[in-house]
Order: C-alpha cells, then sequence, then structure tokens
C-alpha cells in the first residue's frame, strides 16, 4: 500500500492529497493508498469541525468527491511521515528551506523506514524549491523531483475547490509515474518531462498576475474584466519574457497555449478578450490567486519568488532593474502589512509607468 504524505496541506496541498484518495480507495480503487496530509491547526480543526471528512470540486464542478479520515491522517507532526515513499511538499516557498532542514533531520533519524528509496515532489511556485529541498536533504536514498501545479484551488472549511483548469508536470525520476498514475486516477493529470526548468519559468510568467490579483483584490475573473488590470498583467509578462531571453534562460508553457501569446491575450479589448479567454482556460469565479488568499489571511507572500524572480535574474545578469516587476514587488510588500489596496487598473497602471526621465 503505497503511502503518500503531502507536507504543507494548504489549498493546493489538501486538495491534492483528497484527489489521490478520492481516485484510489473504496470500491473499484487499483490500489489501496494512505494519505497523510501535514498541515496548520486551522486544517485539523477545519476537518474535524466537518465530522472527519474532506471534500473536493472539481473544476467543471462535475464531481464533488467525500473522503473519510479512515483512509488519510491529518497531523501537524512531520514525524509522520517517516514511512511515506513519496512525500509531496506544497509549503510556500519562503518555507523550504526550514521544511527541508526538518525532513534531513527525520531522514537521518528512520533511515529505511520508507523502503529503499524515499522520492520527493516539490509541488510549489517558484523555480528554486527542488534545488534548495536537495541540496539541504543531500541524500543519495532521496531524489528530489521538480513539480509545478498549474491550477489554482480556493479552500473554505474543509471544501476545497479547483478554480482554475490545468494539469500537474513533474520532473521524470523515481516514483514520478507511479505519482502520475494516482493522481490521474484522482481526475488531476500528470505529465512527466525529464527536465521542467523551462516549464517552471512558463508557470511563473503565469503567476505574474498573481500581484496584480493581490493588489486588485477581487476574484481572477473579475479582474480580468478590468482593461487596466489586464494590461498592468500583460507589461510584467512582457518585460519578464524580456529579462529572461537576455538572460539565456528558456521558457515552456506549462499548458497547451502559447506563452508568447499571454500578454497579447491581456493586452486584447474587452469584447475579444471575452472571446477568445474560455479557450486558454476555464476560470470559475470564485477563483483567486495564491497571493490574493495568502494577504487575505494575514500570510507574507511569495512575491520574491515569482516577479522577484524577474528582479533576481536582471540583476545576476547586470540588465536595467525590470521597472514593473520591481514595482509590483515593492506594492505587494507594502500590502503584506496593510491588506491589499484594491487598486482598480488606471490606479495600478499609473504606477507601472516609470516617470519620464528630466531633460538636461
Ligand atoms: C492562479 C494560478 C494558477 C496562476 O496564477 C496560481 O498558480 C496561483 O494562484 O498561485
Amino acid at each position: 500500500m503505497p503511502h503518500v504524505g503531502v507536507l504543507g496541506a494548504g489549498a493546493v496541498g489538501a486538495y491534492v492529497g483528497a484527489r489521490l484518495l478520492a481516485g484510489n480507495v473504496g470500491e473499484g480503487a487499483v490500489s489501496d493508498l494512505k494519505v497523510t496530509l501535514v498541515g496548520r491547526e486551522s486544517l485539523l480543526d477545519a476537518v474535524e469541525a466537518n465530522g472527519g471528512v474532506l471534500v473536493t470540486h472539481t473544476i467543471a464542478g462535475e464531481r464533488a468527491d467525500h473522503v473519510q479520515d479512515d483512509h488519510f491522517v491529518v497531523t501537524k507532526d512531520v514525524g509522520a511521515l517517516a514511512d511515506a515513499e513519496i512525500i509531496l511538499v506544497a509549503v510556500k516557498a519562503s518555507h523550504t528551506e526550514g521544511v527541508a532542514k526538518q525532513l534531513r533531520d527525520l531522514f537521518a533519524a528512520s533511515p529505511g523506514a520508507a523502503g529503499p528509496q524515499r522520492t520527493i515532489i516539490s509541488l510549489q511556485n517558484g523555480v528554486t524549491n527542488a534545488r534548495i529541498l536537495r541540496e539541504i536533504i543531500n541524500d543519495e536514498k532521496v531524489a528530489v523531483l521538480a513539480g509545478s501545479v498549474v491550477f489554482n484551488v480556493v479552500w473554505a472549511g474543509a471544501d476545497f475547490s479547483q478554480t482554475t483548469s490545468g494539469d500537474i508536470v513533474v520532473q521524470d525520476g523515481p516514483q514520478a509515474s507511479l505519482f502520475g498514475r494516482l493522481s490521474t486516477r484522482g481526475g488531476i493529470p500528470v505529465v512527466v518531462q525529464p527536465d521542467i526548468t523551462a516549464l517552471q519559468y512558463g508557470k511563473l510568467l503565469i503567476n505574474l498576475n498573481n500581484a496584480v490579483n493581490a493588489l486588485a483584490g477581487i476574484p481572477i475573473l473579475d479582474c480580468f474584466k478590468d482593461p487596466g488590470l489586464r494590461r498592468s498583467i500583460a507589461l510584467s509578462i512582457y518585460e519578464a519574457i524580456d529579462v529572461l531571453s537576455r538572460a539565456g534562460i528558456p521558457i515552456k508553457s506549462p499548458n497547451k497555449s502559447s506563452i508568447y501569446m499571454l500578454p497579447r491575450l491581456f493586452s486584447l479589448p474587452d469584447c475579444l478578450f471575452r472571446i477568445v479567454m474560455p479557450f486558454v482556460i476555464k476560470i470559475h469565479p470564485k477563483a483567486k490567486t495564491s497571493m490574493l488568499q495568502d494577504l487575505e489571511r494575514g500570510r507574507t507572500t511569495e512575491i520574491d519568488l515569482l516577479n522577484g524572480e524577474i528582479v533576481r535574474v536582471a540583476k545576476e545578469h547586470n540588465l536595467e532593474e525590470p521597472f514593473v516587476n520591481a514595482t509590483l514587488v515593492r506594492l505587494v510588500k507594502e500590502a503584506e502589512s496593510r491588506g491589499s489596496p484594491k487598486m482598480d487598473g488606471e490606479q495600478l497602471l499609473s504606477l507601472l509607468s516609470p516617470a519620464p526621465k528630466a531633460k538636461h
């Protein structure tokens, strides 16, 4: 019976864990599965208040599955992952180093508890997590695979709803195909690829909309109705593509549409945007980016690893500071202490246009 652990069972982590169970336990299941969700007190409380049941809604709403806690464990204790063959890391990118140290110590204290091989799959936003986990854990019996979740999840109580379409992409390696099979049976298709770095940068470009969404403070669909907010997203993506290409970093789309089309799509006038958008991605009216959800929960965001990564790459390659993304980093950092400023498109666009240089 495979044991899959989720370390950082927030919106995405608990959703993926619950979908694995929905597709792989009970009547007609091909394999039996044990899932351990390591999360915060709020998850434990929500599951208890819901009679030990987790509910998941897939994007089209065609499936609402209930999984009972005789199939899973929810806990705050990382030690519960000692015998997990596969550990999905879904903590915020700012916590990667901390959990890597916890896992390193756990594995050192329980060698062999999960058999000859452990696999860690990073399901986090950003491009550096798998490397950090690999470097800190530094154990030849532990494979660390990069991964990327290309959809959004909104969490309320013990209810987890997938609110945009998209798959999971995972770097090939030990147990990647087992995870892929389990997840696909649970209704989340997994694409396994030998190297996913270019795809991770592609996902990062999609994630640049998180900052605009967080500053607007409204659901993604409402955000996309404002041409100024759409233009702000387009500007940040154009600028990022420019920085990454000048730095020689390849970019590949993690979904079916071309990543280079994305800023053009966001620059379309309302009437065209409304026609084209549904062909690119399905979005539920409740969808809010993880960055806005973080601001609403009073947490620090992943801004440094998203728009901040573009600023970092520019600096590393001695390029001019990317004004739009640097400004978004500054504004989101201010919002982390004050809450979302709930800007409209015109307000945000005016801040994203550099002041004209003084004439001598
Ligand atoms: C909404 C989505 C899918 C893309 O920005 C996301 O990854 C997030 O919320 O972090």
